[in-house]
């Protein structure tokens, strides 16, 4: 039989140490932890490893120096077989490092050397209630409900710094934000933890943003971590495309495909050619489910997207990201960009910072006889006689959020005539221009 692993994800500081350390503490079953630190002392193996009994047959094995989903992916799938084989015991999770994609990770238990003896049971992200709610729920009329004490958490790191109006950065860091609700939006279940730091308000508004970030997971609200064992170890199957694909933002995109007036099954934000081998991993082959998050209304929440057929201008466009509406919690999908004819390119904004990144090439950009190869491939994407496949097609997710102002204000960024036939090498552009490589733009409190 395989062995079941959980994958437990959640930002640094959130309680993904002391909700181990109780499982472990309150378990009969023989659970294997792998640890990850970003850093030389691992600081959380000691922790639990403290707080287990390795008699029992528990034992904590730490990955250091490195993220296991990125650097270390070899190294994580050699361990975790090892380990296998060395030890028996019941169920492993492993605990990712606070910066972490849990993506990278969990498909390493679906694919490679590591999916021959487990089986990945759920990724658990572990939400920092407090600091979720100052982050992301604390919108002007988020105040007007809430009582009770301020629900303030000092940052987990220095990354996670006040919002600063910096302009691009071509450092190419991903926000921590962004990962933040990266790893809300790649899971099965949700830990609201800390809610002893959150009114009941509060936590209701973190909850229904959770919900409609990612509709597909369970949500339980914790103080300290403390759960019934079953509900991190029970044995589910992780369906890892399933869950990318019931991100809120990618059905907000959905919802918006469907109601296209042509009928077609675009690849998803990336699923312009980069390469061949990527090309079937993103067909939106759906159970014909388009029921996109319907958000709990009297929380304000609304989904809503945008899709035109027309270049953004480098510089307005710049300029509204550093000045998006403080109502916008999420706003993600392709952009196309005035003098980057052949980047699509992924916007991701999340807290105060918008990354754009290069994901592929447009179809349109190819060579016509290319052209026709990809599109024999795609048959039903739709294609634009004029502008191919180029297209901006955004998710905006936002609580008290006027959808109408945005959608204008995204309207004012589109090219003229006349600047399409415009010259670009003067014009400044925040959008990267090779593959994979990314800029980050803040958004600044007071665009004055
Ligand atoms: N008030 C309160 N504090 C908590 C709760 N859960 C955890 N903490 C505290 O928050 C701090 C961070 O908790 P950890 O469990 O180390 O968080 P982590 O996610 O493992 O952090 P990293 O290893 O840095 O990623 C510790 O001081 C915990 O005691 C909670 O529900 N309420």
């Amino acid at each position: 039989m395989l062995t079941p692993v959980t994958v437990l994800c959640g930002e640094l500081g959130a309680g993904k140490t002391t909700l181990l350390s109780g499982l472990l503490e309150s378990t009969d079953r023989d659970v294997a932890v792998l640890v990850n630190d970003v850093g030389a002392v691992n600081v959380d193996a000691d922790l639990v490893e403290a707080r287990t009994d390795l008699a029992t047959g528990e034992e904590v094995v730490a990955l250091e120096n490195g993220c296991i989903c990125c650097s270390l992916g070899g190294e994580l799938s050699r361990s975790v077989v090892r380990l296998h084989r060395e030890h028996a015991f019941d169920h492993l999770v492993i605990e990712a490092s606070g910066v972490g994609e849990p993506e990278p990770i969990a498909r390493q238990f679906v694919r490679g050397p590591a999916a021959g003896p487990y089986d990945l049971s759920s990724v658990i992200t572990v939400v920092d209630a407090p600091r979720f709610h100052d982050r992301f729920a604390d919108g002007p009329s988020a105040a007007a409900g809430s009582s009770g004490p301020p629900s303030t958490t000092p940052p987990a790191d220095e990354t996670d710094t006040a919002p600063s109006r910096q302009g691009a950065d071509e450092t190419g860091t991903k926000p921590l934000a962004d990962l933040v609700l990266e790893q809300v939006e790649f899971c099965d279940l949700l830990i609201v933890n800390k809610c002893d730091l959150v009114t009941d308000a509060e936590r209701d508004r973190v909850v229904a943003i959770l919900e409609t970030l990612q509709p597909a997971a369970d949500i339980v609200a914790t103080e300290h971590g403390v759960l019934e064992p079953e509900t991190i170890l029970e044995v589910q199957r992780f369906d890892l495309e399933e869950a990318t694909d019931a991100a809120g933002w990618k059905r907000a995109l959905e919802g918006e495909e469907s109601a296209d007036e042509h009928d077609h099954s675009h690849g998803d934000h990336d699923g312009h050619e980069h390469s061949q081998d990527d090309v079937d991993s993103h067909d939106h082959a759906h159970d014909g489910d388009h029921n996109h998050a319907h958000p709990p209304e009297q929380y304000g929440i609304v989904v809503d997207s945008y899709h035109r057929r027309r270049p953004l201008h480098p510089e307005r466009f710049a300029a509204l990201l550093e000045d998006l509406p403080a109502e916008l919690i999420r706003a993600k999908g392709l952009c196309w960009i005035g003098g980057r004819e052949r980047q699509a390119i992924t916007m991701s904004y999340a807290g105060t910072e918008t990354t754009l990144e290069v994901t592929g090439r447009w179809i349109a950009s190819f060579s016509e006889q290319r052209q026709e190869t990809y599109r024999q491939g795609q048959p039903d994407l739709e294609w634009d006689q004029r502008w191919g496949d180029r297209e901006t097609r955004l998710a905006l997710i936002g609580r008290d959020l006027d959808l109408e102002a945005l959608t204008a204000r995204l309207d004012d960024c589109l090219c003229t005539d006349a600047e399409l036939e415009g010259d670009w090498s003067s014009v400044d552009n925040p959008a990267p221009t090779s593959s994979g490589e990314s800029t980050v733009v803040s958004t600044g409190t007071d665009s004055s």
